[in-house]
């Protein structure tokens, strides 16, 4: 016996990748058109019942003059969200993989802002992160001034903050072991905390000499990663603002070693790393319902063209 025929949605494209260990679901929506909506997004990050995914990453054409393309990024929660460092270089390596240019330094339009992204040998992407925010309101931070390292009360204990936005917002802390640093109860608390308006990504750094570190990052949207490149540069601005870590740091995430260089205020953050694709699939995207279709006016599609 059969039930009642669910009609079929679109076969989607697109290609598995990572930045050590950071994955991404990377969408060429300059070939095929793409709609997006939270629900499925949150579907397809599913690592059971999805592909699996800490973030979406779509490539659009570009909105302005002088940049070759428009990338967004989505949250394994759905939302989307202005930087995300290790996407950025997975970012590069695809539209060259794929042949939708042929250039090796790439201007990329994000929701956080312009970024130039030079592809290196051997999968290997150096990102201009661009100038860190520390202006308390611009990242968002509730403080009154701006300050290195704010005290913030987290379900009563009293700990000590870096805030810094790289597009995105991040909080640091200082911590003397990552491997014991109390990521899964203090990542999802911060994250939320109402003094971080948009939420916000934590990092726990660990020192271990003036151009050596170790970082664990609780991502916004997506839980404790592997890898947060964003992060890594947020973590590095904080170490050295605090007087702990030099201009050039090799910071070890789980997944790997990533390479952060900052001159200091004013400056912009620079991040090396690799990139690795690991397969190209297909997947049957569900069919709109008629009452979606109706409201679909509502819906962003990623082919619409916005400044
Ligand atoms: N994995 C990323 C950051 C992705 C976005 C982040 N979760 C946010 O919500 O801001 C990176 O490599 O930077």
């Amino acid at each position: 016996m059969t039930g009642p025929r669910r009609s079929q949605g679109p076969l989607l494209s697109f290609t598995k990748m990572h930045g050590l260990g950071n994955d991404f679901m990377v969408v060429d929506a300059i070939s095929q058109p793409f709609r997006l909506r939270p629900d499925m997004i949150r579907k397809l990050a599913d690592r059971h019942f999805g592909v699996g995914f800490d973030q979406l990453l779509v490539v659009e054409p570009p909105g302005l003059p002088d940049v070759d393309f428009r990338y967004r990024i989505f949250n394994a929660d759905g939302s989307e969200v202005e930087q995300c460092g290790n996407g950025a270089r997975c970012f590069a390596r695809f539209v060259r993989d794929q042949r939708l240019t042929n250039r090796r330094v790439i201007r990329v339009q994000t929701a956080g802002g312009v970024i130039e992204l030079r592809i290196g040998r051997e999968g290997w992407v150096t990102v201009n992160m661009g100038v860190p925010e520390l202006n308390p309101a611009a990242i968002p931070f509730a403080a009154d001034s701006r300050q290195v390292v704010y005290p913030i009360d987290v379900n009563g204990q009293l700990l000590d903050l870096s805030a810094v936005s790289m597009g995105n917002p991040h909080g640091v802390l200082l911590v003397d072991d990552v491997d014991t640093a109390p990521v899964a109860s203090l990542g999802p608390a911060l994250e939320r905390h109402p003094r971080f308006p948009a939420r916000a990504n934590i990092g726990f750094l660990q020192v271990i000499d003036r151009g050596r570190a170790r970082l664990r990052v609780f991502e916004r949207g997506s839980g404790e990663t592997l890898a947060c490149g964003s992060g890594a540069c947020a973590a590095v601005v904080a170490g050295h603002l605090r007087g702990l870590l030099d201009n050039r740091v090799r910071i070890t995430v789980p997944g790997g070693d990533l390479v952060i260089e900052w001159q200091g205020e004013g400056a912009p953050v620079m991040m090396e790393g690799p990139t690795a694709r690991v397969f190209d699939g297909q997947i049957r995207l569900p069919a709109e319902s008629p009452q979606r279709r109706r409201g679909r006016r509502q819906t962003v599609r990623s082919h619409d063209r916005r400044p």
